[in-house]
């Protein structure tokens, strides 16, 4: 199978990164430098072997939002194939990588990854499922994200991208602040996978006299 169920007719599948006409060598150099250990934000490494740089990727699936009481009814969503531990990294988010001059306004798919390098990765016109995953808010039960955005060392292309990784996962202070517990997380096979756009997202639409994505958090 060369691109995931559901996958838009019109659309490239990505199955590596791809540069844009602005990326350049420095671009191309930060990318592609691998993390070193004791870095002072040390970006994790996805191993060749890793689901997660597979493509099709067989931790997730695209689905219809087919619940009328959903805020993207009507469009497609993010869900997890396999049940998915926490903190672990779900899937690379793929696209265009560019920098801020060559930004599009209306790309709702369009991520930093690194603004102090003036790198973003926009998968608005070219992609892999990563670009399906949508925010909690408004979301009957759902009250927080269970995944977030963050960079990851994928050495199958040899460069850093965005990953979508689930919550949780880290050690948390107990009450008392002395014994630490696994803190919780995790996504079931079949749940939806949500991030947070971000507040500034949300502002940016209702200025645009948008989508408010429902909660003002
Ligand atoms: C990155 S895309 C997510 C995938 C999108 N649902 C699709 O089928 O292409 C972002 C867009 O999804 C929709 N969306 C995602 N989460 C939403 C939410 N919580 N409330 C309303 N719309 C949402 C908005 O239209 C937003 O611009």
């Amino acid at each position: 199978m060369s691109k995931p169920k559901n996958w838009p007719a019109t659309l490239p599948y990505l199955k590596a990164p791809l540069y844009g006409k602005d990326i350049s060598a420095t671009h191309i150099q930060f990318l592609r430098t691998r993390p070193q250990d004791g870095d002072i934000d040390q970006v994790p490494t996805a191993p060749a072997s890793s689901p997660a740089t597979e493509t099709p990727c067989p931790r997730v699936k695209i689905q219809a939002i087919t619940d009328r009481s959903h805020p993207a009814y009507g469009q497609f969503g993010l869900f997890a194939a396999q049940n998915i531990a926490p903190g672990e990294l779900i899937l690379a988010y793929l696209g265009r990588l560019h920098g801020r001059a060559t930004t599009s306004e209306e790309s709702d798919y369009d991520l930093w990854l690194d603004r102090e390098m003036d790198v973003a990765v926009d998968a608005a016109r070219e992609g892999n499922e990563g670009r399906f995953v949508n925010d909690y808010r408004g979301i009957e039960g759902k009250e927080r994200a269970n995944a977030r955005f963050g960079n990851v060392f994928c050495e199958k292309w040899g460069e850093v991208c965005v990953g979508v990784w689930a919550v949780g996962g880290g050690s948390k202070a107990k009450g008392d602040g002395k014994k630490k517990k696994k803190s919780e997380g995790g996504i079931k096979k079949g749940e939806e996978i949500l991030v947070s756009y971000g507040k500034g997202f949300w502002e940016e639409r209702r200025k645009d006299g948008g989508d408010d994505g429902g909660e003002d958090q």
